[in-house]
């Protein structure tokens, strides 16, 4: 055992030492440590529950014979961090999550981890941790929070940010928003819709890192506690049989988290976390694979912003497995590869039947015939951008517009508010993106802000930040190259014309080969807008977000 260099020999008797320190008796140190992540906190509503979980799967793993030994990752609420410096803050995380497991298990010789994440960036950072370790280990997260209800319709948190712009609009009186304000986020658990925190969760089960649920089975619901019991004896199992993260997350695997990617509608951000997930198991994920498996797969599910169905609806109708078993009826699947269950994925599936037609289209009768995300590419964005195409209104998937320019998110938000954005505009956020934000952040604000002033089926936001999975319309991320190193984004000036077409898969902008050669010729760089701490460093080793914004050294 891994642990045997910390609990057994005659050089280990200090070690031991401070095993006793800990309470533990010599049984416990017999026995495999397996280390618990545990990204519980007070500040995150999706993670406020987690402590049990923590010991829920404790209980399972001393069940099954081993010694569970819980250490923290830290956490930050997206929603909380949202629209101000505070979100240069949040992806920078998933790095830290990723790191500080690393250092952990590696310090104190862990046999085996359960991982215990629930938003955003605790899902991909741990992740990341297991296939850059490889010892077995298991994913279980702390579950959605349900849904909100306002004058007797479900809602959730995209509905609050959009209220704020309906407010700006005079389109929603003070007392409404207060009422969403009260309302929408009634229990503990991530937020009710697909957005980031729950795709990561479903595609955890996707990947085969997470048993059936994981995903879907709300935070408050005590099938959650018993999901973590069952992770806690399962990881004794992987142990056992020595199956490890790369065993599971293979080529194959990713393919299938990207194909329940389209059939599920996820966050675009799952187009960043795939790909760095993938590059710790050595697998690299192309955004011209994540195209090609949206052109063939159909878009199953409208969850929220796409539609009003939300996670507790999506559990009832047979969650991630029901919706994977749609997708093998057409053989969308690679079905015979092993999971943390210590089964295939055709085993895992056999008999999921989808319980709902609502909320989990038949497969016969999608959404569409392809997937909820789309890569364009063109000359705003040469090496790719994403859009959430499930969440854009049939007269925004074809565009043409006037570019609106600003610099920053903030610029952005006081023009759309100010009424000086107008239908037909592409807004153009720009300087956002790993480098230049530092910190690529998240814009919830101005895409609701578009969407709730009624813009929604009139203005484009292209941007070479990030989306939340909150976000709806023609909201366009990720363009690569970034501003900050000279993509063509930070080119564009006031007044061009650019082309958005979705279903064609390009967006460009109307200028001569000479005029861009003459542009790029006058363009300055800009100075870093931060020089301290962790974001400077961060900044001097991120890349773009076509290749997951992952950090490497010495490298572009
Ligand atoms: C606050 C949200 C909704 O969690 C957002 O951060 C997302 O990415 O979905
Ligand atoms: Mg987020």
């Amino acid at each position: 055992m891994r642990s045997d260099s910390v609990t057994k020999g005659m050089q280990q008797a200090p070690h031991r030492s401070l095993f006793n320190a800990l309470g533990m008796t010599q049984e416990e140190m017999n026995r495999p440590l397996v280390g618990i992540v545990s990204s519980y906190n007070e500040i995150v509503p999706g993670h406020m529950n987690l402590d049990k979980i923590v010991d829920a799967v404790k209980l399972g793993v001393a069940m099954a014979g081993g010694t569970p030994i819980v250490f923290p990752a830290i956490a930050v609420c997206d929603g909380i961090a949202m629209g101000h410096q505070g979100m240069k803050y949040s992806l920078v995380t998933r790095e830290l999550i990723a790191d500080s497991t690393e250092a952990m298990t590696m310090a104190h010789a862990f046999d085996a981890l359960v991982m215990i994440p629930n938003c955003d960036k605790n899902v991909p950072g741990l992740l990341m941790a297991a296939a850059r370790l490889n010892i077995p280990t298991i994913f279980v997260s702390g579950g959605p929070m349900l849904a909100g209800r306002v004058k007797g319709e479900k809602t959730s948190l995209s509905s609050m940010f959009e209220a704020v712009g309906a407010y700006a609009a005079g389109n929603m009186s003070l007392e409404e928003v207060q009422e969403y304000e009260r309302k929408v986020c009634p229990t503990c658990g991530s937020c009710s819709g697909m957005y980031t925190a729950n795709s990561m969760n479903c595609l955890t089960e996707a990947l085969g890192m997470g048993l059936r649920g994981n995903g879907t089975i709300p935070a408050v619901y005590s099938a959650r506690i018993q999901l973590a019991k069952q992770a806690g004896m399962q990881i004794m199992e992987l142990l056992k049989k020595d199956i490890k993260p790369r065993d599971i997350m293979t080529k194959e695997a990713f393919m299938n988290a990207l194909t329940v990617d389209m059939a599920l509608g996820c966050s675009t951000n799952s187009m960043l976390h795939l790909p760095a997930i993938a590059h710790e198991a050595g697998i690299e994920l192309e955004m011209d694979v994540a195209n090609a498996i949206s052109a063939k797969t159909p878009n199953l599910c409208h969850l929220a912003p796409a539609g009003h169905t939300y996670m507790e609806d999506l559990d009832e109708a047979g969650g991630v497995y029901a919706v994977m078993n749609e997708l093998d009826k057409k053989g969308l699947l690679k079905i015979d590869i092993i999971t943390c269950t210590g089964k295939t994925v055709a085993e895992n599936i056999k008999g999921c039947i989808n319980k709902d037609p609502e909320v989990i289209r038949p497969i016969e009768n999608s959404y569409s015939e392809t997937g909820g995300i789309a890569v364009l590419k063109g000359n705003l964005a040469p090496d790719s951008c994403v859009v959430k195409r499930s969440a854009v209104v049939p007269e925004m998937m074809k565009h043409q517009g006037p570019a609106r320019v600003f610099d920053c998110e903030e610029d952005a938000i006081e023009a759309i508010k100010g009424g000086k954005i107008v239908a037909g505009d592409v807004v153009v956020i720009r300087y956002e993106g790993p480098k230049g934000g530092p910190g690529m952040r998240e814009m919830l604000n101005p895409t609701s802000a578009i969407a709730g002033m009624g813009l929604g089926s009139s203005v484009a936001l292209v941007t070479d930040g990030r989306f939340s999975g909150a976000s709806r319309g023609a909201s366009i991320g990720h363009v690569s190259p970034e501003a900050a190193v000279g993509g063509n984004i930070a080119l564009v000036e006031e007044g061009d014309m650019i082309q958005i077409d979705i279903m064609a898969n390009t967006i460009s902008f109307d200028i001569t080969e000479e005029e861009l050669a003459k542009r790029r010729a006058n363009w300055v760089p800009r100075q870093p807008r931060i020089t301290t701490g962790y974001l400077e460093r961060y900044a001097s080793l991120v890349t773009s977000g076509n290749r997951g914004a992952v950090l490497e050294v010495n490298k572009k």
